[in-house]
């Protein structure tokens, strides 16, 4: 579902976005080159945050959005999010593992569902979750800030973790997207790919620029000089 033709994919995150003009500012983000539209659901209970369900993203399908909607659920419980988002035409839904009493019912109801589905880790959450559903993610989301809130920095020991991950899904054999969320900007981002991510949320990098296309643009010369490109 996801375009394989790319080595990095860039989804900006709309949490950094003017929600007042979201379809617009979705149509712009992508004309300025992003290639897949980050969708944070955040519900005052798994994060301290409260952000928009399913109802945002049906809208933003309606208003013309085909590019990929990746949906990074923050919310506890996650299966009957995960349904009203199936309906919403999400093309990705990634969890986080504590916030699902069934980890593996929960991926299966994304892939019966029709989407890709993948595992959010926090900082300090560790990777054993990763231990018996390395055949079923399409993706593995990190996250390299503690998640709630935009514009955080970003945490250093992320990179170790990134470059154990891939160690793992090359040992898979099989092809799961790596992907790095919190505080990813132009002088970081060629770090982050060559610890082996290779899809990059950015809010505040991108929504608090002026100028979209420049900032996207800025990542991928960096990402080009990455030396595992
Ligand atoms: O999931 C998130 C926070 O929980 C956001 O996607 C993430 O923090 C992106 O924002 P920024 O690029 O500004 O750090």
């Amino acid at each position: 579902m996801i375009s394989p033709s790319k080595p990095y994919l860039i989804a900006p995150s709309i949490l950094s976005a003017d929600f007042a003009r979201l379809g617009e500012e979705v149509e712009k983000v992508l004309e300025s080159g992003a290639d897949v539209i980050h969708f944070d659901v955040m519900d005052n209970h798994y994060v301290p945050n409260l952000t928009f369900g399913s109802m945002i993203c049906k809208a933003l399908r309606d208003y013309g959005i085909d590019a990929p909607i990746d949906v990074h659920l923050m919310v506890s419980p996650v299966d009957s999010m995960i349904e009203q988002f199936l309906e919403a035409g999400a093309s990705i839904i990634t969890f986080h593992p504590e916030a699902s009493g069934h980890i593996d019912r929960s991926l299966q109801l994304i892939k019966d569902g029709g989407a890709e589905c993948g595992l959010v880790l926090n900082p300090a959450t560790p990777l054993h979750y990763l231990d018996y559903v390395m055949d079923k993610v399409d993706q593995i989301l990190l996250m390299s800030v503690n998640p709630g809130y935009g514009g955080q920095s970003f945490i250093e020991g992320t990179l170790d973790k990134v470059r154990q991950v891939r160690q793992r899904i090359i040992t898979s054999g099989r092809d799961i997207r790596l992907e790095v969320d919190g505080g990813v900007k132009a002088s970081n981002i060629r770090a982050i790919a060559e610890a082996g991510a290779d899809m990059f949320v950015a809010g505040s990098a991108i929504f608090n620029q002026e100028d979209y296309k420049a900032a996207i643009d800025a990542m991928r010369v960096e990402l080009a000089l990455a030396n595992n490109c």
